[in-house]
């Protein structure tokens, strides 16, 4: 059985447009499938849920494949993860302005190509799911979870009028460079300490960001851990600390080919967890969306695992 979740809103408006180019290969192959659009923010979530409580009868298994960018996909593995989803396969039509998880992935981006690795897959891999663990709340991840200064430029992009105009423009990752030089300039580095795997201790008196990654790239395309896995069941990390603005400015573009971790003050690391105390209470984000702020953030692997079908 085939479920589609689609957000309609995606790249402001582009998902409606994919899903009815899919939806005319897929009624003319004759597959039979269930749509379900999301209507508000958080409906994605409740929908997966649904959908692996639903098709769980009867023991069969099923391909439940999301139209929209990563924070779609997120809100459907924050539904699935609340229920057994041992029998669901994931499918993926990136509609997205970052669609960072299929890059991370290799997954295709033209829809026909999205069908066929939904219909006739080639090759199906295991993906990691990060999990992201505040005093207040806690949540799943695919691609990412951060806190600091990337996570002030993912909560602002959200709520930018300016994301709109780009989409329409087809330059929605300039979004996130425009953004990201405004907060540069208002950006206050404080201090904070963080513990790997329980065991190593660090301070740093001037940081920006931590990145906890299960995938090589976020922010449409940064690629803040080269070296990361989707499926080895560890958690990479990008840190940025002890840097001036200026080297920012200067490593920022270097960052997009993965060159940035030649510069001192940016650190990589492979763990478990990591957990982050700050002095004061900072911007966190789960696959680019906002999970507002906080002064402790645990970042680590759950241990579940969700395959994902490939071309
Ligand atoms: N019907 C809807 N109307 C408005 N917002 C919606 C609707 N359905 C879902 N959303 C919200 O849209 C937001 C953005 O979705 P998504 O991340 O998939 O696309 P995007 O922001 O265009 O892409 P990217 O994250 O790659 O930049 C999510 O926070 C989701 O909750």
């Amino acid at each position: 059985m085939y479920y589609f979740i689609i957000n309609p809103h995606s790249r402001s408006g582009h998902g409606l447009e994919v899903w009815q180019k899919a939806d005319a290969i897929l009624q003319e192959k004759g597959v039979e499938y269930t749509t379900y659009f999301t209507e508000y923010t958080g409906h994605a979530d409740r929908i997966a849920a649904h959908i692996a409580e639903q098709s769980s009868v009867g023991g069969t298994s099923c391909t439940l494949s999301v139209v929209g960018g990563d924070g779609t996909l997120n809100e459907v593995i924050n539904g699935l993860v609340k229920k057994d989803f041992s029998h669901i396969t994931l499918g993926y039509i990136p509609t997205g302005s970052g669609n960072d998880f299929a890059r991370g992935l290799g997954l295709p981006t033209e829809v026909s190509a999205c069908i066929e690795a939904i219909l006739s897959p080639k090759a199906c891999t295991l993906t990691d799911i990060g999990m992201a663990v505040s005093k207040e709340t806690s949540r799943y991840f695919l691609v990412s979870s951060g806190i600091g200064y990337d996570a002030d430029i993912c909560r602002k992009v959200m709520v930018s009028p300016l994301k709109k105009a780009m989409n329409k423009l087809h330059l929605g990752k300039l979004t996130y460079v425009l953004i990201a030089l405004k907060l540069l300039i208002q950006y206050r580095p404080c201090p904070v300490s963080m513990r790997l795997d329980r065991d190593k201790v660090l301070h740093f008196s001037r940081f920006f960001f931590i990145a906890g990654m299960n995938t090589k790239y976020e922010g449409g395309g940064v690629k803040f851990c080269p070296d990361a896995q989707f499926n080895d069941r560890k958690l990479d990390i990008c840190l940025a600390g002890e840097l001036g603005k200026c080297k920012i400015l200067a490593l920022f573009p270097t960052a997009f080919f993965g060159k940035h971790t030649w510069f001192s003050g940016v650190k990589t690391y492979r763990c478990d967890s990591l957990e982050i105390h700050s002095r004061v209470p900072l911007p966190v984000h789960c696959d680019g969306e906002s999970m507002g702020e906080t002064d402790r953030l645990l970042l680590r692997v759950s241990g579940k695992q969700i395959p994902v079908l490939l071309r």
